[in-house]
């Protein structure tokens, strides 16, 4: 068995807090700098990266010199915030020695569920990625409470990899992977090697968190790798203290528990698509642009469109019709009804003059679209 990240382009690395804070005695800076030293080895082969690492209030108690972890939700949104400066300043220093910049990104699933918010991460992310930066994800713990009680990053990661189309996620934790049981509890735990995502047996053998630091255990990490594959990244759980972990999984080399996802990238991403049967609006495309769109594999760009029907907000998913009424394409609208009715017939090059701002050259990039 070969690991998926040999292939994989888009990475998405998840490190635990059991992991980063060494238990809950502060940072632990040597191995936040091997881990940077592994990402900048992974951008060498061409690799994309996207860092979501949790810590922020393991690092805030010890500032703020509290023995345990607080259970008044607003100490625990303090300790986040002051922490989150010990992680930012870390990451950034440990990345800077190998000529890489850094990017804080911070999240809460509420931003990923609203349309407008998940298509402006998306951009950021993807943008920052063309950059060539490494951003760092945490959870926006200032402004949730749900997320802080559960203090879990593993599903954000996941959100991460379906938000940005990530080939494959790692989640990095304490232990060498996923046991048939909590290894903590059952001595005769074994490893699972490889499985496939979604599978309701690994449920099953996943406990809580062992540490008193690390809060979701392995189920989250379980749920996480089948949300992953939803939009089909394979997930691998692998001990963050093995030795090059990263670069051998680079390699080719399988370590810790690789879960496969069933369904191919495009695929699910296709599926999510069309499943969103109740678009909001409809674009009329002239037969240019439908050209374009069917035989050429290109973004649909205000020109293109001579109508446009219903109302419809920045990030919702819209159909395309040709001049006969027919539907050829849906996809996320970068801009909505009210601006395309502006734009439209416009060439890209207008739409700053005319709007005030630029959203994207495209109407509806090609990532974005599905053709029916
Ligand atoms: N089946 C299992 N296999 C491995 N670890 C398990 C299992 N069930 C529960 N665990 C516990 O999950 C812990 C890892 O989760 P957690 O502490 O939340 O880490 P992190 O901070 O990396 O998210 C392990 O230390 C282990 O005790
Ligand atoms: N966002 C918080 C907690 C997130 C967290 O601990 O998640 P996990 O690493 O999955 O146990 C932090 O940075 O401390």
């Amino acid at each position: 068995m070969k690991s998926v990240i040999q292939q994989a382009s888009r990475i998405i690395v998840k490190v635990g807090s059991s992991l980063v804070t060494n238990e809950g005695r502060g940072l632990d800076h040597s191995a936040i700098a091997r881990w940077a030293a592994q990402i900048a080895s992974l951008r060498a082969l061409g690799k994309e990266v996207v860092l979501v690492s949790s810590g922020a209030i393991a690092e805030g108690m010890l500032r703020l010199q509290f023995s345990a972890r607080p259970t008044d939700i607003h100490e625990l949104q303090a300790c986040a915030a002051v922490g989150q400066m010990g992680l930012a300043q870390i990451y950034e220093t440990s990345f800077r020695a190998h000529g890489i910049g850094t990017a804080q990104v911070l999240l809460t699933h509420a931003d990923l569920a609203d349309r407008e918010r998940y298509l402006n991460a998306r951009s950021t992310l993807t943008t920052l990625l063309r950059l060539g930066v490494v951003p760092i994800i945490n959870e926006n713990d200032t402004v949730v409470t749900d997320e802080i009680k559960f203090g879990d990053n593993d599903t954000l990661g996941a959100l991460v990899a379906n938000l940005i189309e990530a080939d494959a996620l790692v989640i990095l934790t304490d232990q060498r992977g996923l046991y048939s049981a909590d290894p903590r509890k059952d001595p005769a735990a074994y490893l699972i090697e490889e499985a496939q995502a979604g599978d309701e047996s690994l449920e099953a053998m996943a406990g809580g968190a062992g540490s008193s630091i690390g809060r979701g255990g392995m189920l989250t990490k379980v749920l996480a790798a089948k949300r992953a594959a939803r939009s089909g990244a394979h997930t691998v759980i692998a001990w963050g203290r093995e030795e090059d972990a990263l670069v051998r999984l680079a390699q080719g080399e399988p370590i810790g528990t690789q879960l496969t996802a069933p369904t191919a990238r495009l695929t699910a991403r296709r599926q999510w698509m069309v499943d969103h049967l109740h678009t909001s609006g409809e674009v009329v495309l002239d037969a240019g642009a439908v050209q374009k769109l069917t035989q050429e594999g290109k973004s649909l760009l205000p020109i293109g469109v001579i109508a446009v029907n219903g109302k419809f907000r920045r990030g919702e998913v819209i159909t395309c019709l040709d001049e006969s009424g027919k539907a050829i394409a849906r996809g996320l609208t970068n801009y909505t009804g009210s601006e395309v009715r502006r734009i439209m017939r416009h060439s890209s090059s207008e739409i700053e003059a005319i709007l005030g701002y630029v959203e994207g050259p495209e109407l509806i990039h090609r990532d974005n679209l599905v053709l029916l």
